[in-house]
């Protein structure tokens, strides 16, 4: 796997001054299949929504000719609210929205699709169920459903598997791993370092800056892991700007 379809050049990102991400240097592989692993507050997040244009870089870029609708992103739970009156059905029909435009009709087509992709994440049947009437777990099949719908190039998930059972987790990590099966580059933020290292072939460590990133088990070494936990404990959340670091270069993924 060669080139690069996101190259991230010395990204800085910062909320009101306070950096978050700090001079970030590496590409990501077109068809690779990336977890971003850090403690809390490594900044996670902010790389993701920097990557899809929803924050903007204090410095440095983030590089691709991709289109917004080829990127698929799963915020995390909490950042959704799902007291909204609409319908499963509805939901997993707003990944079709790039085809419909805002206010045009959904074809047939689409509509055969969603109800495949609510078949494929097991959800056949609850269509007419509204969103705010299902668990955590069902609600993620939903939101898969959607990505499915979507057919994005570019799938991005922040904390997928989160407050989710490990038969739901095992189901949705078989289609991140159709996802990867036909090509599509995958990035995902998790926290468990085992379901890394069985289903992620790259890893990206971060601790507000890059500790490592590369083949999983070397990015995510004992050494590693130590001094991401080190540069954790070294965090001044109320630095005002952001402090020169060395600059790291990732190397581009296998
Ligand atoms: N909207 C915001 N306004 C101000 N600061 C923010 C905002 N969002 C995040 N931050 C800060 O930026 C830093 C990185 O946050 P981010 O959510 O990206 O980390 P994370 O690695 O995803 O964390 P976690 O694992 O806890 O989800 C934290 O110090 C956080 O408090």
């Amino acid at each position: 796997m060669t080139g690069s379809i996101i190259r991230l050049d010395n990204l800085t990102v910062a909320y009101d001054r306070h950096p978050a991400v700090h001079h970030v240097n590496g590409v990501i592989a077109p068809g690779s299949l990336t977890a971003i692993a850090g403690p809390n507050g490594a900044g996670k997040s902010t790389l993701l929504k920097t990557i899809i244009g929803e924050l903007r870089p204090a410095e440095g870029s983030v590089q691709h000719q991709l289109k917004r609708t080829e990127f698929g992103y799963l915020p995390q739970a909490a950042e959704i609210n799902r007291r909204f009156p609409i319908s499963v059905f509805d939901t997993v029909l707003l990944g079709a929205w790039s085809r419909s435009g805002a206010f045009g009709s959904v074809s047939k087509a689409d509509r055969e699709r969603a109800r495949e992709a609510l078949q494929t994440v097991g959800l056949e049947g609850f269509e007419k169920r509204s969103i705010g009437a299902l668990s955590a777990g069902q609600f993620q099949r939903v939101l898969f459903a959607r990505l499915l719908l979507q057919d994005a190039k570019v799938i991005l998930l922040d904390e997928p598997f989160t407050a989710i059972d490990a038969r739901t987790t095992r189901d949705l990590i078989d289609i991140v791993g159709t996802w990867h099966g036909d090509g599509r580059t995958v990035i995902a933020v998790l926290h468990d370092f085992d379901q890394v290292r069985s289903h992620f072939p790259q890893t990206l460590l971060l601790a507000r800056e890059l500790v490592s990133w590369g083949p999983t088990e070397e990015a995510l070494s004992p050494a590693n892991l130590l001094k991401a936990r080190a540069m954790a404990e070294r965090w001044d959340e109320d630095a005002e700007t952001c402090q020169p670091a060395d600059r790291k270069t990732a190397r581009p993924a296998a």
